[in-house]
């Protein structure tokens, strides 16, 4: 059985401004850039070279992949990209600052529309700057999304994941999946198992690779350690902690 290897995007412009992103295309900060480069030595560190790419259609993941594939000289490998790899929309609150958001609504309500499950944020409005419903690349959508919760993103992603992302790890595949915080939320908590309440705990560092090594128990594909290996732990778990506390 193969091994996949989660990466979230390296620090975006977004993440340094402390804005809500959801699907707006924003490049990678020279933090963000350097993390990516990082990540990509320590996949080589782990001797964990990847033999196939997933990304979203996001330029911050599609740009971390790229850079840590470099770094790991295997910038060569097969590459499928795909929309349900995305962040999660966030609706309205896209282009908005979480720390003005918070003081605007309200802890509760902030974080009702962060980290509940299946509370999404008010749509966007069609045609506003932040809203894709013209972009091209989503033009083989029935439609583009407005706004979406967690469990949303759950929806779209795990069958996909179970489909294709599946195969190519039955197929022994070291699979590297470069994607964003709340749709790599989505990949652990249908791994782990993890309720839809405590997800809310679950935070993504930027730029660190998180191995699971899967096996096949009937069928399902089950994480031989629950929660999986983050190749730098201790950077990790900092970095959770700064995620969890966006918006102070
Ligand atoms: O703004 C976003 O798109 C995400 C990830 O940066 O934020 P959050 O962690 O608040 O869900």
């Amino acid at each position: 059985m193969g091994t996949l290897v989660l990466l979230r995007h390296g620090e975006s412009d977004w993440n340094a401004k402390n804005l809500f992103t959801g699907w707006v295309d924003v490049a990678l900060t020279d933090k963000g850039t350097a993390e990516a480069r990082r990540g990509g030595a320590l996949l080589v560190e782990h001797d964990l070279l990847p033999d196939v790419l997933y990304t979203s259609l996001l330029r911050r993941a599609i740009t971390t992949a790229n850079l840590a594939l470099d770094a790991a000289d295997r910038h060569w490998i097969p590459v499928k990209r795909d929309w349900r790899l995305n962040e999660r929309h966030y609706g309205a609150l896209q282009g908005k600052n979480k720390a003005e958001t918070k003081a605007e609504f309200g802890e509760d309500q902030f974080m009702l529309w962060r980290r509940s499950y299946d509370t999404p944020p008010p749509q966007i409005a069609v045609g506003s700057e932040f809203s894709q419903d013209v972009d091209p690349r989503y033009a083989d959508l029935d439609s583009v999304p407005m706004t979406e919760c967690l469990k949303d993103v759950v929806e779209r992603l795990i069958p996909y994941f179970e489909t294709e992302i599946a195969a190519d790890l039955r197929a022994g595949r070291t699979v590297l999946v470069a994607a964003h915080g709340n749709s790599i939320r989505a990949l652990v908590k249908h791994l782990d198992g993890i309720s839809d309440e405590a997800i809310a705990g679950v935070n993504i560092p930027t730029g660190i690779p998180l191995r699971y090594d899967l096996t096949d128990d009937g069928g399902v594909l089950r994480p031989v350690t629950v929660g999986g290996e983050y190749l730098d732990p201790e950077a990790a778990a900092a970095g959770a902690a700064a995620v969890a506390g966006q918006g102070k």
